[in-house]
């Protein structure tokens, strides 16, 4: 099949019973994933979830033990350099070289990207003090994480890869990030995916959440709708409560002060007459912020081994 046989495709990323075997660890588990072009999509998993693995594999650094990967319609292996310059990347380390200057820097990119974009740079680096005569390594990590981002986007990406890019940034330098992505209308003109453990930015910004957990796809949705899967119950049962494994769509529980509170999925009002069939007195039930849902879901398995 040619490398770019589907190079107008409706997806920028694609997986098809994508599998990745380290020794003997599955690190990717028959992954079938489809991201649609243009939005912001987060990708959230727990430390070890296969993110980094998904990436490596997309990007043509690393073979995967079994399935097909395409990015912007290309098959991964077999990625030309002028696709990869259609993909920008900011990650946490903001590697940037620390010797150059920022207006050196600059001229690079612009020689490097024929489809530089002046005005979106000059729209980023505004939002920063940074002077073209600094060295890059003389930038607080704020201001390096901007110039990351002023770069990236004026390479007029068609996918932009964000790898938990505010990480190690103080509230203010996290807020002006983020502001600066909301206000290039980034999102209108190329794909955006979020990697993120901060689900404060991920409501912020994310059309789209995807879970991943071991490998395995489980939850493509807004945020908003995987929310709306997750309740939050509180019930005033006097004697202990039910065995943990009879607890339908139990994601956490814990016993405050006499109550017992609960984070379950994908339970309606039944659950209630569950409770109640269990000796509670009283209960009462509340949606949850996209933080406790997300986190409970992902703290659910987290003592389990992970299946080889
Ligand atoms: N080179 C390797 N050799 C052996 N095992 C590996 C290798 N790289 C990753 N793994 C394992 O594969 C699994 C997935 O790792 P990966 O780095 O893709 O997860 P991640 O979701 O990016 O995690 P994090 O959020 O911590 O960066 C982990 O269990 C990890 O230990």
């Amino acid at each position: 099949m040619p490398a770019c046989e589907n190079a107008m495709s409706d997806f920028v990323i694609e997986t098809q019973g994508l599998s990745k075997r380290y020794g003997g660890k599955l690190a990717l588990n028959h992954l079938d994933l489809q991201i649609p072009r243009g939005r912001i999509h987060a990708i959230v998993g727990a430390n070890g979830a296969g993110k980094s693995t998904l990436f490596r594999i997309l990007l043509g650094f690393l073979a995967p033990t079994a399935g097909s990967s395409r990015l912007l319609g290309c098959d991964s292996q077999k990625l030309t350099t002028a696709l990869r310059s259609r993909i920008g990347f900011v990650n946490e380390e903001h590697t940037l070289p620390g010797w150059m200057t920022v207006k050196d820097v600059v001229a690079m990119q612009r020689r490097h990207y024929p489809r530089w974009n002046e005005d979106a740079f000059k729209n980023i680096l505004g939002n920063y003090h940074v002077l073209p005569e600094q060295k890059v390594g003389q930038l607080s990590r704020g201001e390096r994480a901007g110039l990351n981002l002023a770069l990236a986007l004026a390479q007029s990406p068609e996918l932009l890869v964000l790898d938990e890019p505010t990480l190690g940034l103080d509230v203010v330098a996290k807020r002006a990030f983020l502001e600066s992505l909301l206000y290039s209308n980034a999102s209108e003109e190329c794909t955006i995916i979020y990697c993120s453990h901060q689900m404060e930015e991920i409501e912020r910004v994310a059309d789209n959440l995807i879970i991943l957990e071991r490998g395995e796809l489980k939850n493509m949705s807004p945020p908003d709708a995987f929310c709306e899967r997750v309740r939050y119950w509180i019930a005033d049962m006097p004697f202990k409560g039910p065995e943990q494994h009879l607890v339908p769509g139990l994601l956490q529980v814990q016993r405050i002060d006499g109550l017992f509170h609960y984070v379950v999925i994908d339970q309606d009002d039944d659950f209630a007459d569950f409770l109640r069939a269990h000796g509670a007195r009283s209960v009462q039930s509340m949606p949850v912020s996209l933080d406790r849902a997300v986190n409970g879901f992902l703290a659910k398995n987290h003592a389990a081994p992970a299946a080889a």
